[in-house]
């Protein structure tokens, strides 16, 4: 983000970036950047990896579904060139297709530099895999992530960033477990930054927290609402106050991406404002 804007996000905690002025040149920060988002081939992560791309980054796109998968891999191939980014089908809720999944991103791109923890799902009524997918695959990718950045080890540090949502911060009226996972999200995010700064891993851990989102999670979300479904009329209240596109959610990325002062930070993305969460302090 331009210094000015960061400056002042620093001085006032809240930035508007709606129309204000022509797109900005591209973040030399992000130049040849190796980066590995997840959930990437539609919604917010396909923002993401778009953003990233603009701004020089190599991109391994991971994903579920492998047929979307191909056809965007098409897409910016033909804006970018094939050699900047790799569709790697995989489950983040499997170990060994993640493991595979950094292997072939460091020998076909290079060394992961940027990780997106950004695959997430919303269902009440299945909400094991609610947790399993949006929290544990979380801590899972990142550990797995370490063992490649972590700069104790060998690694060469980066950034590692997180969606969580606003829901992780305020809950969200008829989605309990959701909002259990994002809070979750947000706890590990800064504990794992915490720990970063204690043992010198050289990898800033951050929180993207958006409220919502014009994507697939907000389609038929009354089927997904289990046994809260009669609350949906309420929820729908609060979507009616305003839907993000998903360019806006990656502005907030780029943001905790090329702003090296922030780690353990929840970014709050909404529809006037992008603004760091105040947490209580600790002493
Ligand atoms: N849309 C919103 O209003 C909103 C708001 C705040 C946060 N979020 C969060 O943003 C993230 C992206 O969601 P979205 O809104 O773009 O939804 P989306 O449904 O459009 O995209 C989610 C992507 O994740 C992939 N995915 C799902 N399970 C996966 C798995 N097990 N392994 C690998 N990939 C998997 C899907 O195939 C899909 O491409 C999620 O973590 C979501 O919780 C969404
Ligand atoms: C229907 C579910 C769709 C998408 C899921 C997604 O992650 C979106 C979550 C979005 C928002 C949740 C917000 C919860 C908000 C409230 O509880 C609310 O009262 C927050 C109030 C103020 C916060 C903003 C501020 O302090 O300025």
């Amino acid at each position: 983000m331009d210094s000015h804007v960061t400056a002042a996000i620093q001085s006032t905690g809240r930035v508007a970036f709606k129309g204000l002025r022509p797109p900005p040149p591209p973040h030399m920060a992000l130049q040849d950047q190796v980066a590995v988002v997840t959930g990437a081939v539609q919604g917010i992560g396909r923002a993401m990896a778009e953003i990233l791309l603009r701004n020089g980054a190599k991109v391994a796109l991971l994903d579920v579904n492998e047929a979307a998968g191909k056809s965007l891999k098409e897409v910016l191939d033909k804006q970018h060139g094939p050699e900047r980014t790799l569709f790697l089908s995989c489950d983040v809720e499997s170990e060994e297709q993640i493991r595979a999944a950094f292997q072939r991103t460091a020998g076909a791109l290079g060394a992961v530099d940027i990780v997106c923890n950004n695959a997430g799902v919303l269902n009440e009524a299945e909400w094991e895999k609610t947790i399993s997918v949006n929290l544990v695959a979380v801590v899972r990718v990142t550990y797995i992530a370490l063992e490649h950045m972590n700069k104790m080890s060998g690694g060469r540090g980066g950034v590692i960033i997180n969606t969580a949502s606003m829901a992780g911060l305020f809950p969200l009226l008829s989605c309990p477990v959701y909002t259990a996972t994002k809070y979750g999200v947000v706890g590990f995010t800064r504990a794992m930054a915490a720990n970063s700064t204690a043992l010198g891993f050289g990898i800033r851990f951050n929180a993207l927290c958006p409220g919502f989102v014009q994507t697939d999670i907000l389609d038929n979300i009354y089927e997904r609402l289990g046994q809260f479904s009669q609350l949906s009329a309420e929820t729908q209240v609060f979507v009616d106050k305003g839907v993000l596109k998903t360019s806006e959610v990656a502005e907030g990325l780029l943001e905790l991406l090329t702003n090296d002062t922030k780690n353990g930070e929840a970014l709050q993305v909404m529809c006037s404002s992008q603004k760091y969460m105040k947490f209580p302090v600790f002493t």
